[in-house]
């Protein structure tokens, strides 16, 4: 950490919803901390507020308690101090990569050389140079979501904030993004929280993985990945920390080879 405090901090952020059945607590008293430069992994099972949370760092969601500061900065509003990659690429069908890359910073004031001199650097930083003038739909899962990646560098905020980026990748392509996204972020000192329900895509991102679980949404425990990058899948360390992940998750291993590592809501 290059500072004394964190770059992001929450402390005792709660949320809940109003339901047909009554209020549900989805965030109960969550504290995070996200320092520079650093990548934390959410994981949790489905419904224990993951995307919640990040909504609200976002500022897409107000908490109903609690604060959450980037860089001391109280978060009030949407797109302050963080940029957010989806599961779904979320580009304008209409506009080029380019086009959407730009659109991005239109409301950060830049003048228009700069504006594209970004687009066409963050662009390139993903590997699309050749591909900044095609559409959405000329573009392949990857591709796209590479494009959506460059999109939030762009706009170079400290923190980027992905809620299961290469969720809907196959996970030869999601192992190469996931690698793409370590080498960007070695290069840019930015910090970065990932939702995933990926067991390995967190250990193999993440400094910290940060375990959730429902009812209400809260913070079960926080595991530091003490282990070199580039991290080895097939390492014995990297298996002893998803059986206890896995265990922290309360998902028994599987004896045989075919450990799951998705977690799948639990019936
Ligand atoms: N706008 C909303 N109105 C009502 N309930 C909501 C709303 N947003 C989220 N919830 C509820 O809050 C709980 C947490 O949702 P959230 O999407 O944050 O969980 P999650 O851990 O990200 O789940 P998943 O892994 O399935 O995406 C869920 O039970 C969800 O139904």
């Amino acid at each position: 950490m290059s500072s004394a405090s964190p770059l992001l901090r929450l402390r005792a952020v709660s949320k809940s919803f109003t339901l047909d059945t009554g209020r549900f607590r989805a965030l109960d008293e969550i504290d995070l901390d996200l320092a520079e430069h650093e990548i934390v992994a959410l994981i949790g099972p489905s419904g224990c507020g993951k995307s919640t949370l990040l909504r609200a760092i976002a500022g897409l969601e107000r908490p109903d308690s609690g604060t959450i500061r980037i860089a001391g900065h109280e978060i009030t509003r949407a797109g302050q101090e963080s940029a957010m990659v989806f599961q779904d690429h979320r580009l304008l069908p209409w506009l080029t990569v380019r086009g959407n890359v730009e659109l991005a910073l239109e409301p950060l004031g830049l003048p228009a050389a700069e504006r594209s001199r970004r687009a066409r650097d963050y662009i390139a930083l993903v590997g699309l140079a050749d591909f900044a003038e095609s559409f959405p739909r000329q573009l392949s899962g990857g591709m796209a979501q590479r494009a959506a990646i460059a999109r939030a560098l762009a706009v170079e905020t400290r923190i980027v904030l992905m809620d299961e980026p290469f969720g809907a990748l196959d996970s030869l392509l999601r192992a190469r993004l996931q690698e793409e996204l370590l080498k960007i972020w070695q290069r840019h000192r930015v910090s970065i929280l990932i939702v995933t329900h990926d067991i390995e895509e967190a250990i193999y991102l993440a400094d910290r993985i940060v375990v959730m679980q429902p009812d209400p949404g809260h913070i079960h425990e926080v595991v530091t990945v003490d282990l070199p990058r580039p991290r080895l899948r097939e390492s014995a360390a990297f298996s002893a920390l998803r059986g206890r992940l896995l265990h922290g998750l309360s998902v028994e291993p599987e004896p045989a080879e075919h450990l799951p590592t998705t977690l799948e809501p639990v019936a």
